[in-house]
């Protein structure tokens, strides 16, 4: 199975700054590591919010350490300090307005100013960028979604192999992605001993 690296980016000026203890990093660890089968090799980094920071740790994340899935969480409100999605667009290639609009979608289902968060997404080389909101629950709740409305991940594996990434393979119990049949590759079977 291929490996994946996923950067995860905390974008936090109380919590780089050890006002509170960061759980943005841990939470989206823990999502990832049940939602994923794929071996995962994690790049944390915890900053405050600055755009050019912010920026400069996203082209890093892609650039360099050769992410090809990077989660932000936080910044994303109307506050004047929350920069994360104007840092986003500095460096996406393109962007797909579709996984903010979904996670709207699933996090009125939760509270009424989800529609405070402005999270975008898009791409930047072969690496799929994501913006989540800074509340630590928000982040099971905007990948993993509800019953009735499908969590922004279930697109996620897709995205990564229309822009040249690993072949991700989900835990169905947690996160169903959904990939068009052509898309698909056969599940191995064991190869049976010979003789
Ligand atoms: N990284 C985090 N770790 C723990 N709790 C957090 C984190 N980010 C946000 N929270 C919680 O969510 C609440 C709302 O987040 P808010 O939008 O104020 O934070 P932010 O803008 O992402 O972070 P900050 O204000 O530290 O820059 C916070 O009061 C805090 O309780
Ligand atoms: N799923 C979910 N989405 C959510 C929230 C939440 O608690 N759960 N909080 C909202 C609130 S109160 C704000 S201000 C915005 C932006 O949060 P951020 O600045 O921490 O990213 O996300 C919104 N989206």
């Amino acid at each position: 199975m291929d490996g994946v690296r996923i950067g995860i980016v905390s974008c936090s000026d109380r919590a780089s700054s050890g006002v509170y203890e960061d759980k943005g990093l841990p939470a989206l660890q823990e999502w990832l590591s049940r939602a994923l089968r794929n071996p995962i090799e994690f790049e944390p980094r915890l900053i405050p919010d600055e755009r050019a920071t912010i920026a400069a740790t996203l082209r890093e994340l892609v650039d360099e350490a050769g992410c090809d899935l990077v989660l932000t969480t936080g910044g994303t409100g109307p506050a004047p300090r929350d920069v994360t999605p104007e840092a986003t667009r500095d460096v996406l290639e393109r962007e797909l307005p579709g996984f903010g609009e979904q996670m709207r979608q699933i996090s009125l289902r939760f509270v009424p100013t989800a529609i405070l968060s402005r999270q975008t997404a898009g791409v930047r080389g072969r690496s799929l960028i994501l913006n989540l909101p800074g509340q630590p629950k928000a982040i099971a709740e905007t990948l993993g979604g509800l019953p009735e409305v499908p969590g922004i991940f279930a697109a996620v594996p897709y995205c990564i192999d229309l822009i040249g990434g690993p072949y991700l393979e989900t835990d169905e119990s947690v996160c169903k992605a959904f990939r068009p049949k052509s898309a698909q590759k056969p599940a191995l079977t064991p190869t049976s001993p010979a003789g």
